[in-house]
């Protein structure tokens, strides 16, 4: 029988909203204009949710809309979704590009040289600073174009009946995108698409731009994108402008992947030496 594995964080979750909806009615928490330190369920808590008539039940008038507040078990979803879809994947892409670049030292000194250069010796990294690091925005992007871990949520229903591609589909249809494939075909990327090449992402063709779906597509593309790549180059930048990591016995020679919802290497095991060493 399908066992539903996320059931007890759901549950974690639904005791955790349902404790700060007490908290704030006694007053004991406030709302984020005033607070300093605000979390996910606070941010959902006071948020408004513009709910489109026009587009959920098919009104006629222009711009029909009402605005509400999250319903707790809204609430508690968003939560979820946020925690499941937020975490694994950012601390496995940065898992893979640990590997990456034990096994490719060049594209690591690169890096480091990039990392150098833009942030310095200042002990904060800016939101500004990971903007200039145009070298580490291709090696993550790589490492994702190679490995798009979150590859079983890239999926659509059928609207209605329609055809693409010469493929017929009816209304209610899903289609699942096979982005790793798509991400590694040689029609698409080049002889080398199964190489890990950052630098190809220097100069990408609209095809390739297209095919990139690491993150997703169009409405409904990965909310946490931009906060995905800034957490990952700072966690990065922060990493190697202190450390190299380097191959060991064990690293892996090829990596295994396991998982289902998202993807994650089997395992990663790279060794670490304090730069300038
Ligand atoms: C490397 C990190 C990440 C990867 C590879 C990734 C990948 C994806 C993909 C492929 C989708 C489906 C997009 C589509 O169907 O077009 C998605 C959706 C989503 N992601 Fe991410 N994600 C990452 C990080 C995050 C983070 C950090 C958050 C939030 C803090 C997040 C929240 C979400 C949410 C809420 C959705 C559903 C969006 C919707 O249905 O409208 N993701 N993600």
């Amino acid at each position: 029988m399908f066992k539903f594995a996320g059931g007890k964080l759901l549950n974690r979750i639904e005791k955790a909203v349902a404790e700060r909806k007490a908290q704030r009615a006694k007053g004991g928490v406030v709302s984020l204009e005033e607070k300093d330190s605000i979390d996910f369920i606070d941010l959902f808590l006071d948020a408004e949710a513009d709910v489109d008539l026009k587009a959920e039940e098919g009104l006629s008038g222009k711009n029909a809309q009402i605005v509400r507040h999250m319903l707790e078990e809204e609430v508690v979803m968003q939560c979820f979704v946020f925690l499941l879809a937020g975490f694994d994947t950012t601390s496995n892409t940065l898992s893979y590009t640990a590997w990456y670049l034990a096994k490719h030292p060049q594209c690591q000194r690169r890096l480091q040289e990039e990392i150098d250069q833009v942030c310095g010796e200042q002990p904060e990294i800016g939101y500004d600073d990971l903007s200039e690091l145009k070298y580490m925005d291709c090696v993550v992007k790589e490492t994702l174009r190679l490995n798009p871990h979150a590859t079983i949520v890239v999926g659509r229903v059928a609207g209605q009946d329609l055809e693409i591609a010469g493929i017929r589909l009816k209304k209610g249809d899903k289609v699942q995108v096979d982005s790793y494939s798509l991400q590694r075909d040689k029609e698409i990327w080049g002889a080398d698409a199964e190489e890990f090449k950052p630098d190809r992402w220097l100069d990408l063709t609209s095809n390739q731009k297209d095919a990139y779906l690491a993150f997703g597509a169009g409405p409904r593309q990965c909310v946490g994108m931009r906060l995905a790549y800034i957490e990952q180059k700072i966690a990065l930048a922060r990493i190697l402008r202190e450390y190299e990591l380097i191959c060991g016995p064990k690293t892996e020679k090829k990596l295994d992947h396991s998982g289902w919802f998202t993807v994650s290497p089997a395992s990663v095991t790279v060794n670490v030496r304090k730069r300038d060493q």
